[in-house]
């Protein structure tokens, strides 16, 4: 490399110094030219002397003189005579003319001109002549030293040339000189050009490196060596393309990652199946996913970029109301919901609830809003369903609870102002359970579905008609003038509810007891109103069914007392407050004690004894009789075991069974492990059941009760004659005893009626091969009568009442018995 540098160096010293050289030549060689004057050039100078010279074409020819002295001190002798010598001797030889001119510029010789000879001064005339016979007479050497003698200092040698001659002296010169100059321009232009090329490579090399680079590409090393200022700039240049490389290699990366960023956001997005939309701060669509473009305006997504929802929503008020919402989310800056129903492109008409949410720039600029509408159709529908299951019964469709209590709540806050009464009626169906088990629950159903709609078309459509659960209704007057008016709508009720109702063909006559409470009188709170309609309803019922009951604040007083019973009564038989009284059974023929009846007694704390009557219903309502008959079972059963074990006359103990607990499946299992527990012979346990208990549910109780007599226990059928037995499914129960309900006892005598009740009963039982036994025998005329008619047993307080078990003993000890006739 230094070598080449070397080289190039000394090649270029070379070519400046033939340069200089061809130059200071080319300068002489013009001086030369230039020495010659044109004499021509001086017009008087000229026009004198080449008159002087007869030179008349002075286009054609001109008069060159040589003009310096110096020149003549030098040469001029050589040139004079070699210019003389040639015009005399070698005259042919001549493209030129010499002559010779003296300082004034008169012209001293010239050959071919004699008038010369005349116009010239004398001395001229002489040195002319003496120079005309030197020339013509001396040898050559001889005329040269003459003239050297005679040539006196400022003396001229012109030649008088042709102009083509001239001017080709000239040319010549000039293409000399032209050559001379090309070549070295040429060879200045070659070491120029080596020069250039090396300096410039570095230059170059930088420029493609670029170029490279504007292009793009980052790839390319500059590869420039040495230490100059070119290479350190494109070593800097190079380092800063490789960091440059590299920042955009990270670039590049950073900019596929984000496209692919992009892309799967848009994927995402596209594979959501709610409307997603972006808009720019005038509503102008900036993007969407795919769902919004196809599903809801029909169109791709880059047709809807660009545009409002005024370019391609057919409905104008919609897409004036979408551009509201737009406006609205954008200036509170906070996320808006709004539902609205829209028609996709498909044209259903779908729900949907759109979120907007106002998005900003990184300098915090207002960039829009993004939009997610969702489909919410079904939802809504869920939900109204929802809230119409929360607020409405689901088999009748009418107002349940909830609802009733709401309306009720409205009633109030309205009648408050209005000064008029608000009524509740709460209805409750009599006997309902009895067609529900007999007849099955889906024709319960469909009888409440009926009722329903018979109680919706007694009242007016301002009113509510409710289902609060089971067979119990209520119906809601929202404005009625006073308690007559209520009154008056209850009996109508009433009767509507007794009108004959027909379901599966089948023809079903219901009844129905009902409450009422009235606002403001009874209360002024809604749920207080319901109550109070419900223990009026209770009242209703207890008062015999189909009859409707005001609200009275004595009722009130009896539930309180109801709730402290029932509370007392949870805790009773962990406090061992029960006990059982025994009333016993005469055998009429014998007038001998065969057994008695097991009656609970509950000794409170507070009230003292307390008659079944006081809580036996509760303990039903309750569940609490489930526990405390088992209780008195296994107390009768322990009993009866110990009066044997004391070797008293066998007496049976009968027990009364509640309806719920003979509704438990679990009744003779029971029976079974008191039975096994007390070790008391089965035949000596007489269980009672009432008419309605089995006729209620004929066909379970029928099964019931031959579990039961399988462990060798006696059945009885207790208030015989109150109820609806059919005495054909009486002929089908395993029960050995009918017991005639007091009731018919107590007008046997004095009722021909009753009388014949009883006799029927006796009979009936006889026929079916069951006892019969007579309940509440408070006198000797209906002992009498029933022996007459030959009833079985008897028992009531005639013998005696049901007593404790020690008095029973010792009544079972009396030898004497009383005795009906
Ligand atoms: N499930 C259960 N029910 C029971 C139980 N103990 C009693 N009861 C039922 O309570 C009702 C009332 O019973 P009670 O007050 O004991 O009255 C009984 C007798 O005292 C009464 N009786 C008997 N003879 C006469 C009479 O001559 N005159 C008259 N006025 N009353 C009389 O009758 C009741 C017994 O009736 P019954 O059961 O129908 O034989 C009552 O319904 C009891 O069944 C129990 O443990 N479990």
């Amino acid at each position: 490399m230094k070598t080449r540098s070397v080289l190039v160096k000394i090649l270029a010293v070379i070519v400046i110094a033939f340069g200089l050289s061809a130059a200071a030549v080319l300068v002489l060689a013009h001086r030369q030219v230039q020495d010659i004057i044109d004499w021509s050039q001086s017009k008087e100078y000229g026009e004198r002397i080449a008159g002087m010279l007869g030179i008349l074409d002075q286009h054609y020819q001109r008069l060159l003189l040589t003009q310096r002295e110096e020149v003549y001190r030098q040469d001029f002798q050589d040139m004079a005579l070699k210019a003389l010598s040639a015009a005399y001797f070698h005259p042919e030889e001549l493209s030129v003319q010499p002559c010779i001119i003296d300082a004034d510029g008169n012209p001293l010789l010239h050959p071919g001109k004699d008038p010369l000879h005349q116009a010239l001064p004398l001395h001229l005339v002489t040195a002319a002549q003496v120079f005309e016979q030197t020339f013509s007479t001396a040898t050559e050497e001889q005329a040269w030293a003459i003239f050297q003698t005679y040539a006196p200092w400022g003396w001229r040698v012109g030649y008088i040339v042709p102009l083509p001659v001239k001017y080709a002296m000239v040319r010549d010169l000039d293409q000399g000189l032209a050559i001379t100059m090309l070549g070295t321009i040429f060879l200045a232009g070659c070491v120029l050009t080596l020069i250039i090329r090396r300096q410039l490579r570095p230059v170059s090399e930088l420029t493609r490196a670029s170029l490279a680079i504007a292009e793009g590409r980052f790839d390319l090393p500059i590869q420039i060596d040495g230490k100059d200022e070119i290479a350190l700039l494109a070593k800097q240049f190079d380092r800063m393309r490789t960091s440059i490389h590299e920042t955009m290699a990270e670039l590049q990366s950073s900019q596929a990652a984000t496209e692919r960023e992009r892309k799967f956001l848009k994927d995402l997005i596209d594979a959501i199946p709610d409307l997603i939309f972006f808009k720019d701060p005038n509503s102008v669509y900036i993007g969407c996913n795919r769902a919004f473009a196809e599903g809801f305006i029909g169109l791709p997504p880059g047709e809807i970029i660009g545009r409002t929802d005024l370019d391609f929503i057919r409905d104008r008020e919609l897409a004036t109301l979408f551009r509201e919402k737009d406006r609205e989310t954008m200036a509170l800056g906070a996320t808006r919901v709004n539902d609205e129903w829209i028609t996709l492109s498909n044209g259903r008409r779908i729900l949907i609830e759109t979120a907007k949410t106002p998005f900003y720039h990184v300098d915090g600029s207002l960039g829009g809003l993004i939009g997610v509408s969702r489909d919410v159709t079904e939802r809504r529908r869920n939900e109204e369903q929802l809230r119409h299951l929360a607020t409405h019964d689901e088999l009748t469709g009418l107002a349940n609870r909830t609802l009733l209590q709401d309306r009720l709540e409205q009633s109030v806050h309205y009648a408050n102002r209005s000064g008029r009464v608000v009524a509740v009626l709460l209805l409750d169906l009599d006997r309902f359970n009895v067609i529900n088990d007999s007849l099955g629950h889906d024709f319960g159903d469909k009888l409440l579905c009926l009722l329903a709609q018979r109680l919706q078309q007694v009242v007016r459509e301002a009113d509510t008609v409710a289902r609060l659960g089971g067979d119990e209704f209520a119906v809601l007057l929202a404005e009625v003038a006073d308690s007559e008016d209520v009154g008056m709508v209850a009996a109508k009720i009433l009767e509507h509810v007794a009108e004959p109702l027909w379901v599966d063909n089948r023809e079903v006559l219901l009844t129905a007891s009902l409450g009422i409470s009235l606002y403001p009188q009874d209360s002024k709170d809604a749920v207080t109103l319901i109550r109070n309609a419900d223990l009026a309803m209770y009242r209703a019922k207890k008062d015999g069914r189909n009859s409707f009951s005001f609200y009275d604040p004595e009722m009130n007083l009896r539930v309180q007392e109801t709730l402290e019973l029932e509370t007392d009564l949870r805790q009773a038989l962990d406090r061992e407050e029960f006990l059982l009284h025994y009333q016993p059974k005469v055998d009429l023929a014998s007038g001998a004690v065969i057994g008695c009846e097991a009656l609970v007694r509950w000794r409170h704390p507070r009230r003292g004894l307390v008659p079944p009557n006081d809580f036996i219903p509760l303990a039903e309502e309750t569940g609490l009789i489930v526990p405390l008959g088992a209780w008195v079972l296994r107390e009768a059963c322990r009993q009866a075991r110990r009066w044997k074990e004391a070797e008293l006359p066998p007496v049976s103990v009968a027990v009364n069974l509640s309806a719920r607990q003979f509704r438990q499946g679990d009744l003779p299992e029971l029976v079974a492990d008191v039975l096994a527990e007390t070790g008391l012979d089965p035949h000596l346990l007489d269980l009672e059941l009432t008419e309605s208990m089995v006729m209620d549910n004929p066909v379970k109780a029928g099964r019931a009760m031959l579990d039961l007599k399988k462990l060798g226990v006696s059945l009885s059928l207790d208030d015989f004659g109150t109820g609806y037995s059919s005495l054909n499914y009486l002929r089908r129960f395993p029960v050995d005893c009918l017991k005639i309900d007091r009731s018919f006892i107590r007008d046997v005598v004095d009722d021909p009626s009753g009388a014949s009740v009883v006799t029927s009963v006796i009979s009936i039982a006889h026929n079916l091969g069951m006892a019969a036994v007579a309940e509440g025998v408070e006198n000797e005329d209906q002992l009498r009568f029933l022996a007459s008619c030959g009833c079985d047993t008897y028992q009531g307080y005639f013998f005696s009442k049901p007593i404790p078990a020690e008095e029973f003993v010792a009544l079972l000890q009396r030898e004497t018995l009383p005795a009906g006739e």
